[in-house]
Order: C-alpha cells, then sequence, then structure tokens
C-alpha cells in the first residue's frame, strides 16, 4: 500500500515514513490513486493536505481563480524567518512588494546579466581550471551553489563573499540558510503541535532553525549598515538591488516605519531563491547532460557555431580559450534552451507548491474544496504522469520541446510549472536562465566534465531539490 490508514493518526504515519523520499512517494500516490488525493492528519488535530498534479487544478489555482488560492497563515507560520517578504505575503502587502520586487529588478536587469558573465569569466572557469592542473575529484553542486550564492550576493549587496575561492570557505549566511531550509521541510512533514514544541522546548532542527534566524538577523543588519554607509560616501554611485530598496524606502514613507526590516524582509528571499533555486536548477540540467552525452554533443554543436560568429577568425587570430559567451547571443539557441526546459521538468527546483483555499471551491477535476484547506501542487509528480507528457514521460528528451519545423514548443510551457504561473509566477525566471546558460555553456564548451564512478546522485529531501551527496565529477579540459 503506497498509504496505509491508521486509527486516530490516519494517514500521518506513511508521511513521516516516506518523508526521506517524498517526491518519488508523491508519484506513486498520484499513480495509485489518481491525480488529486486527500492526505488526512489526525482526528484530534487536522493537517488535511489536499495533493494534486493535475495541469488543470494548477491553472485554477495559480490563475483563474488566483484571488482564492492565497499561500495561507499555515505557509506564513513554517515560513516565518522570510518575515513579510514577497514569498511570505497574500493580497495588498503581497501586490506592494511585488511590484516594488519588479521595479528593483528590471532597473538591475543589465547589471546582473554583466555580472554574470564576469563571474562564470573570472571566478567559475578558472576554478574550474585548476581542478584540471590537479585532476582531483570535485563536488560540482557544491561549486555551483557557490556560484550561484557569489552571484545573487553581489546582485543584492554590491560585495562579493568570495566563496568561489580556491579554499572554499564556508560562509556563514549560506550555512545559516541551509540549516533554516531543512527545519522549515520538517515542518511540512511533521504535526505542527509537533515542531512547535520542539521550537519551544528549543531542540532538534527548531533549535538550528532559531540559531539560523539570529545568525541571518546579525548578518544582515551588518550588510544593510554597511550598504548605507556606502550611500553617504559622496558620489558614491551603487548598482544593487538593495540600494534600489533603500531608495523605494527613502522615497515611499510607508515603508520607513519597519526600518531595516523592511529592507531585510525585502531581499531574503530574494538571497534564497537565487542561491538554493538556481543552484538546483543548474546542478540537476548539468546531470542531465552528463548522462546524456548525445545531447552534450548536440548542445555543443549549437555552441560552436556562436562562437565561430563571436571570435575573430576572418583575421585569422588565435581564438581566445577559454571562452565565455555573452548571456545575450546564448538566447536564441533552440536546443539548448529545450534541454534546460526538459531538465526543469523533470527535476523542478521547486517540486512542490502550497496554496490555501480562502472560500469553498470545486477544482475543475471536480474534487470539493473546503475553506482552510492546504493544498499541495507537486510539479514533480505532474512530470512523471503519462496521461500529460505521453508514455516516454520519464525520459531525459529535448527533442520534446522542438516541432518539426525546429521550432520551440512555446506551447509546452503551459504544462512546465517549474516557476510557478499566473501573477505569482517567479519573478526571477530571467535572471535564473541567464545565471544557469551561462554557466553551463561555458564549462561544456571549454571542459570534459566525467561523473566519477561508482557516485550516486539522488535529491536530498527538502524543498528545494538539491542533491543529497552532491555530484562528484573529474573536471579535464575539452581541447588540449
Ligand atoms: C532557475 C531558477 C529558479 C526557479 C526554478 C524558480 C522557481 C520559482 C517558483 C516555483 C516560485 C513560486 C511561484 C508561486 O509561488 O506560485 C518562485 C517565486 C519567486 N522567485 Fe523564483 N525561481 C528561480 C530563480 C529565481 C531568482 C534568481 C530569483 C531572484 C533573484 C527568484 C525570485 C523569486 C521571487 C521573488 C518569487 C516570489 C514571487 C511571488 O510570490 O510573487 N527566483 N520561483
Amino acid at each position: 500500500e503506497v498509504i496505509t490508514y491508521w486509527p486516530i493518526l490516519a494517514d500521518l504515519p506513511s508521511l513521516l515514513q516516506n518523508a526521506h523520499r517524498v517526491n518519488d512517494w508523491l508519484v506513486e500516490v498520484a499513480n495509485m490513486y489518481g491525480s488529486t488525493k486527500l492526505l488526512r492528519g489526525p482526528f484530534f488535530a487536522p493537517m488535511d493536505y489536499l495533493l494534486t498534479c493535475d495541469p488543470r487544478n494548477f491553472d485554477h489555482i495559480f490563475k483563474t481563480n488566483f484571488s482564492n488560492y492565497p499561500k495561507g497563515q499555515g505557509y506564513n507560520k513554517v515560513f516565518d524567518i522570510l518575515g513579510d517578504g514577497v514569498f511570505n505575503s497574500d493580497f495588498d502587502r503581497w501586490h506592494g512588494q511585488r511590484s516594488l520586487d519588479r521595479t528593483a529588478f528590471m532597473s538591475n536587469k543589465s547589471m546582473i546579466s554583466t555580472l554574470c558573465k564576469k563571474m562564470v569569466e573570472e571566478e567559475l572557469v578558472p576554478l574550474l581550471s585548476s581542478f584540471v592542473k590537479i585532476s582531483s575529484a570535485v563536488d560540482l553542486e557544491d561549486i555551483f551553489l557557490r556560484y550561484t550564492f557569489d552571484l545573487i550576493f553581489v546582485a543584492i549587496f554590491g560585495r562579493s563573499p568570495k566563496c568561489l575561492s580556491k579554499d572554499f570557505p564556508v560562509h556563514e549566511f549560506a550555512r545559516a540558510m541551509d540549516d533554516a531550509l531543512e527545519a522549515i521541510f520538517y515542518r511540512h512533514v511533521t504535526h505542527s503541535l509537533w515542531w512547535k514544541l520542539c521550537r519551544y522546548l528549543r531542540v532538534g532542527k527548531e533549535k538550528r532553525h532559531q540559531n539560523a534566524w539570529k545568525t541571518i538577523d546579525r548578518l544582515m543588519a551588518q550588510y544593510i549598515s554597511l550598504k548605507k554607509e556606502d550611500l553617504l560616501k559622496e558620489g558614491h554611485q551603487q548598482t544593487d538591488l538593495l540600494s534600489s530598496y533603500i531608495q523605494f524606502q527613502k522615497e515611499k514613507n510607508k515603508y520607513s516605519s519597519d526600518g531595516d526590516k523592511f529592507l531585510r524582509d525585502s531581499v531574503l528571499g530574494h538571497l534564497s531563491a537565487g542561491r538554493d533555486t538556481t543552484g538546483a536548477a543548474l546542478s540537476w540540467f548539468f546531470y542531465m547532460i552528463l548522462r546524456h552525452p548525445i545531447v552534450e554533443a548536440k548542445i555543443l554543436e549549437e555552441l560552436n557555431d556562436i562562437y565561430t560568429k563571436s571570435s575573430n577568425f576572418e583575421n585569422e587570430q588565435i581564438p581566445k580559450r577559454p571562452w565565455v559567451f555573452n548571456p545575450g547571443d546564448l538566447k536564441g539557441l533552440v536546443y539548448f534552451h529545450a534541454a534546460l526546459c526538459e531538465a526543469l521538468r523533470l527535476h523542478p527546483a521547486v517540486p512542490i507548491n502550497r496554496k490555501e483555499a480562502l472560500r469553498e471551491d470545486v477544482l475543475p477535476d471536480g474534487t470539493k474544496v473546503k475553506p482552510g484547506t492546504t493544498i499541495i501542487l507537486s510539479v514533480y509528480a505532474m512530470a512523471r504522469l503519462e496521461c500529460i507528457w505521453g508514455k516516454d514521460c520519464l525520459e531525459y528528451k529535448p527533442e520534446r520541446w522542438i516541432d518539426e519545423n525546429g521550432k520551440f514548443r512555446q506551447e509546452h510551457m503551459d504544462k512546465l510549472f517549474a516557476f510557478g504561473s499566473g501573477p505569482r509566477i517567479c519573478i526571477g525566471k530571467d535572471i535564473g536562465l541567464t545565471m544557469v546558460k551561462t554557466a553551463v555553456a561555458a564549462i561544456v564548451f571549454n571542459f570534459h566534465i566525467e561523473l566519477v564512478k561508482g557516485h550516486n546522485v539522488y535529491p536530498k529531501p527538502s524543498l528545494v531539490l538539491n542533491m543529497k551527496d552532491g555530484m562528484m565529477v573529474q573536471v579535464k579540459p575539452r581541447f588540449a
């Protein structure tokens, strides 16, 4: 049985038993009970979850009846560390924060793209080159998380934490975020009475969550005050996200009463999204490429094309190596984009999404929803349903995204919920895609990477689809 019903505890033991492999378990639940299933919690303290992986329900919840499905109080409590930022807000507060974020992202868009190329060229590629020389194995997922952290950190604060240095420093902030995320995951799979008791007693993962919170607050206060000092220096032009939020605060009295808390809450979610989700997307995309040499060869072919156009062959100059592509030049590559979308389909960085019903409703598949119901939307399980992606749904096949004329099948994007959908769709989607593509193109083009034999790659039980034991690889040069 995929779910065993227990007296008093109902379905909770099955959830606990499968917590370590929750995403694959949700696939089994969908195959056994259909694409929508109510998971019942103990009768004395309800924690019912309505699980769904039906794209019609996703559309309804994300778009058509958006106003009935906020993140809700349950989400707010579980993600309390995020404060009042965009991730953790609903209704008017969300609306206000989202439009500020949009303005901040728009005005810093080209800065982030430039930064991306610079980081790959000056930090990521040289670091990987150093592994060619010593020919020892390295954890590529760890390097990717360092790259995404450094990049988003500079985009937000205008200074680098230098995690891509050769001595692999452990950054206090990154570690605190890992601890907090882990505790938040366990809040989802245990009963709220339990984790609240652990919080009260300050034990286990809840104790680490509290310590992580303190560390994050302390470091945030430092970064914010440093930025304010920078801004006071005359003639000091700042181009980073935090400076944009400080500017908003000056212009709109509305946010000034909150002091630095407004600034902290505004940027904290971006740091986590920029580092963890983008790092996960990058790692799984690369893993798929490594497991499918034919895909790698086709991507190389596309890259070679633009390389020949951009480098200076006509003047018979020796082409520069290592070569890093301009993010803008990668945008038109159909196969490369298809390969990334296909990786995001099978390995969505955010495998589940969570909403709460405000009023009674009926979902498009006929399921009745009571007010207050928590809905878990499994993006991971949806990718593995034959009725949606066909008999070959479990295979990694970039070709499914390309039509007979060689054009990208835009209509498939309606079934790819890796970035959410509707008014709350990921605000950093373009930035995330640019970060991933710039790194992957440079690595595939300049290096020949091999998975270490015998090292298995598994997803970690977490809200972000990171890898359990990393991705150990050997780095060799692509060209002698
Ligand atoms: C490939 C990388 C990324 C993936 C797969 C991803 C995925 C997602 C998903 C699934 C959501 C939830 C949508 C919902 O609640 O319905 C989301 C929201 C969000 N993401 Fe991303 N994200 C990525 C990169 C980024 C980056 C780089 C940033 C910013 C630096 C970012 C900022 C945000 C923000 C601010 C939201 C909240 C939007 C809202 O609630 O209105 N994301 N993202």
